[in-house]
């Protein structure tokens, strides 16, 4: 394989087995990598012979071969430049295949017992039950590519599986907006180009054209980086993502025991006390999801408080981390919710390095990949928005003497646009699907379990003619919708 250092040259590089290729880009570089002969992968997706794949948006990645060198030789072309680039052949790919080989097996058992075929080889007795497992780890140990690469060689096994990939990561951004949670049923292996996708494209944004590996996700809003500022919204939706698969689950058998796989934020891996938040939460993706596995990533502290609260009810197992895991720290992820905002409205543009014209971004080629989104004047009273709990509480000491608080962490609360100081310019929100059309069956907080069928930016906000511009990626009418807003904020740059 090779890599260029100036804007002409391209370096080769040739991979020997078990060994892989790392880069870390700075921003505004773009790298474009193309197999010349061999076989390899990134995070688990396999990259086509002789297609230049390009990425972008200070992408930290690696490409990775099982078989290398002669007489199968994995040499890459790499063309642009990245700010670190080397190869290590320390790397836990192994350890993850090997566990990918386990749950195969699971998958298979899961679908014998599914015909009710007899049982063959392996231990009739075993566990039938279809994969679930919860990936947890301190931050920046790689729980998020474990998940991809797991994903990936599931829908690699040739056997028509399609797993769900559950993220509830607020900060992960996944196929939404950073700040959302979400599921998606993965049929391709999902890509790597950029941390502004880091999961490859949801349908929901990128343009009609772009089928081939595009995901439908359900996506719920919690608006905030932290799980820490309500764990309990968080919890709510943790419920009602498990309630939607399991809903899922009783119309598709054959999809259950494909099985599923939930990438967790760092909070839930790294904490003090017994009784933080996090204990909770993770304690609350057990019951929602089902979990049979805690896969622990690098961190032994965690994996033995993981034996030790659900050693007896389920697998817990420690996986090594790569020390190809890049520490990304708070100014990044800033950068990178820029990236996956601006890539939410205008698509992913990643210029390739000179020189390279037929690139693709994934797989899939450049023009399809830009959206035109449309910024429209609207009147305030046309769409409402609410704010869900503690951030619109006033502190307790302004309230009256004796007044107890009456919001709850989760009470939806009005936001009034013509208010000074509401909080609103330049400030994400998510738009809910509509409420249930039976007006018996609504409730107080329905809100909160409405899923989200886009985002949007308020860009402009004038008290004085009670209007307000809002870009979003299309041109559907906001008129009596409703949105909420959390805690990001976008300005378009
Ligand atoms: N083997 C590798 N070589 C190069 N970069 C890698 C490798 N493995 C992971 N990375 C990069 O390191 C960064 C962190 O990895 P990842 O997002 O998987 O960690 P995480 O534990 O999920 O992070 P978080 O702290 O956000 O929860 C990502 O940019 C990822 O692409």
């Amino acid at each position: 394989m090779s890599t260029e250092q100036s804007s002409t040259a391209t370096k080769e590089w040739n991979l020997e087995p078990e060994s892989e290729y790392r880069f870390e880009l700075d921003p505004g570089t773009s790298l474009a990598i193309k197999l010349v002969r061999g076989h390899a992968e990134v995070f688990g997706a396999e990259l086509a012979e002789g297609k230049q794949y390009l990425f972008g948006s200070e992408c930290k990645a690696a490409v990775y071969t099982w078989r290398g060198s002669r007489p199968d030789a994995s040499d890459k072309h790499v063309t642009g430049h990245p700010s670190t680039e080397y190869v290590s052949d320390e790397t836990p790919m192994a350890a993850y295949a090997n566990l990918h080989i386990a749950f195969e097996q699971m998958r298979v058992r899961a679908l014998r017992t599914l015909h009710g075929s007899p049982a063959h080889d392996d231990d009739p007795a075993a566990n039938a039950e279809p994969l679930r497992v919860l990936v947890v780890g301190p931050e920046n140990s790689g729980k998020t590519t474990v998940c991809k690469i797991l994903v990936n060689y599931a829908v690699r096994a040739g056997q028509g599986w399609s797993p769900l990939l559950v993220n509830v990561d607020p900060t992960e951004g996944a196929w939404a907006a950073p700040g959302a949670l979400s599921v998606a049923p993965v049929h391709s292996p999902l890509p790597t180009s950029s941390p502004a996708n880091p999961l490859g494209s949801a349908a929901t944004s990128a343009p009609t054209a772009l089928s081939s590996n595009a995901l439908l996700p359900l996506v719920y809003w919690y608006g905030h980086a932290d799980t820490k500022r309500n764990p309990v919204l968080v919890d709510r939706l943790i419920r009602n993502l498990g309630d939607n698969i399991a809903e899922k689950y009783d119309f598709d058998a054959e999809g259950k025991v494909s099985g599923l796989i939930v990438d967790t934020p760092s909070s839930f891996g790294a904490g003090t006390g017994a009784n933080d938040h996090r204990h909770k939460l993770i304690k609350a993706c057990v019951d929602a999801f089902k979990i049979n596995v805690i896969l622990v990533v690098g961190h032994e502290k965690l994996n033995v408080e993981m034996q030790r609260t659900y050693g007896s009810q389920l697998t817990v197992v420690k996986i090594p981390k790569s020390g190809g895991v890049v520490e990304l720290d708070h100014t990044y992820r800033e950068r990178i919710h820029n990236y996956q905002l601006h890539t939410y409205m205008y698509g992913q543009i990643i210029p390739p390095p000179p020189g390279i014209t037929q690139a693709t971004v994934g797989g899939e080629a450049l023009t399809e990949l830009t959206l035109a989104p449309s910024s429209t004047v609207i009147s305030f009273d046309d769409l409402t928005i609410f704010r869900i709990g503690a951030e619109s509480m006033a502190p307790s000491s302004a309230l009256p003497i004796g007044a107890t608080r009456v919001l709850s962490e989760i009470q939806p609360v009005p936001v009034d646009p013509a208010q000074s100081g509401s909080g609103l310019l330049n400030a994400v929100l998510g738009l809910l699907a509509p409420p249930n059309p039976d007006e018996n069956e609504r409730y107080e907080e329905e809100i909160l379990d409405l899923t989200i069928t886009g985002f949007l930016i308020i860009t402009h906000v004038d008290i004085p003619h009670r209007k307000m511009t809002i870009l979003a990626p299309n041109q559907g009418s906001l008129a009596g919708k409703t949105a909420i807003v959390g805690s990001y904020e976008w300005q378009d740059q």
